[in-house]
């Protein structure tokens, strides 16, 4: 079933990593029907060969899918092929035998310690279901390596010794273990396509500062904290001076790139403090969940003469840009986020209209023309 729900996602995503994995189950499913059917037909080539091909087939198939989704490109396969087509040729000689199933469970007991690695050195966003699927290949492979030890007490012991009922405790882990990855390997990869989707929708893909959307989601979020209760909040809005006339004498490309220039700088100076983000054209809003007016004041005025102070070069070209700024402070709870910033805004529009290259924090017109 978990190997139909792969071939759905591949059908949908078209993603070569999803067939893999579906083959993997597909060809789990298939050892484990010909090593059942030992009891019905006498026919090793099907009931142990093949069985035991498929079954070492299924984590290969994983490790191939998951260095499909990687993308790694530099990474040769050949070993892996290598392990397989030799194993394939070793089984062949000794299929008959029980020295055939110590040799399948230790190459597949490898294979488990490799597929753990594997998504170990992965970034995966869902870190608990990565740390699971981890375990469960270790723990597979240890159960892998027990079963060798199990089939080999015969072999050395001198009596006869019934090794059924620790075999059949040992094949039902095994099932266990193989169900339990297969359901958390599909969250595990579908959480890192929620992510970056989410990211998506919420970045801005010029600056690569927060978009409006993500500006509101992140700022409740943070603001919805205990440790940010009962604290001033502020906003700085922040806005181009003249933008147009750069576009205008450089063209968009460079009007594009002083975008990104001043987006650098809001990220350096904010990285660990605010939250921030492009919320328009040229307009940019900076949200200080713990900072009083004059702390966000001194932020602005420090963030306004850095940008004024260093020039911005392009192309050869070397431009002196300049910011305004509005910024407004309540206290945490006392005014929603749109009218904190709607009072920085209109602050800002008090910077441009008074000589621009400013920062306000009040609004009083007539003051602001007198300093
Ligand atoms: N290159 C580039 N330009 C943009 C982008 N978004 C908006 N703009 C430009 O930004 C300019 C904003 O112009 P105005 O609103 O007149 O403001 P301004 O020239 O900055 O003047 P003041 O804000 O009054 O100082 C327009 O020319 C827009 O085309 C963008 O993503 N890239």
């Amino acid at each position: 079933m978990i190997g139909f729900f792969f071939v759905s996602v591949y059908k949908y995503k078209s993603q070569p990593a999803f067939l893999l994995f579906s083959l993997a189950c597909f060809s789990f499913a298939a050892a484990e029907v010909f090593a059942s059917i030992r009891v019905y037909i006498d026919f090793p080539f099907v009931t142990h060969y093949l069985a035991n091909i498929f079954i070492i087939l299924s984590p290969l198939l994983i490790i191939v899918g998951l260095f499909k989704y990687k993308n790694t490109q530099n990474i040769s396969l050949m070993p892996l092929y290598c392990i397989f087509g030799f194993s394939a040729f070793l089984l062949l000689a000794i299929y008959p035998f029980d020295a055939a199933k110590m040799l399948t469970s230790l190459i597949i007991a490898g294979l488990f310690i490799y597929s753990g690695y594997l998504i170990k050195s992965m970034s995966f966003v869902a870190k608990i279901q990565q740390k699971a699927l981890t375990t469960c290949f270790l723990v597979h492979s240890g159960v892998m390596l027990l079963q060798v030890a199990v089939l080999s007490i015969p072999v050395i012991s001198s009596n006869v010794v019934d090794i059924t009922a620790p075999l059949q405790i040992i094949l039902i882990s095994h099932l266990i273990l193989a169900t339990l990855s297969a359901l958390i390997l599909p969250f595990l990869l579908f959480s890192n396509t929620e992510y970056t989707l989410s990211n998506l929708a919420n970045t801005d893909s010029l600056s690569q500062l927060l978009n409006r959307r993500g500006f509101f989601n992140k700022a409740k979020e943070s603001l919805n904290q205990l440790s940010n209760k009962d604290k001033s909040v502020s906003i700085i809005i922040l806005d181009i001076d003249f933008f147009k006339r750069v576009n205008d004498e450089y063209g968009h490309d460079t009007g594009d790139q002083a975008i990104k220039w001043i987006a650098q700088n809001i990220k350096e100076q904010f990285i660990n403090t605010g939250i921030s983000a492009r919320i328009g054209g040229e307009e940019f809003a900076i949200l200080l969940p713990d900072y009083s007016l004059s702390a966000a004041r001194e932020s602005a005025e420090y963030l306004r003469e850095n940008i004024s102070k260093q020039p911005f070069y392009y192309k050869g070209a070397h431009i002196n840009l300049s910011v305004s700024a509005g910024v407004s402070t309540a206290l945490n709870g006392q005014m929603s986020i749109k009218d904190l910033l709607s009072l920085a805004d209109k602050r800002l529009y008090l910077a441009k209209e008074t000589g621009r290259d400013k920062v306000v924090t009040f609004d009083e017109k007539q003051l602001l023309l007198q300093s």
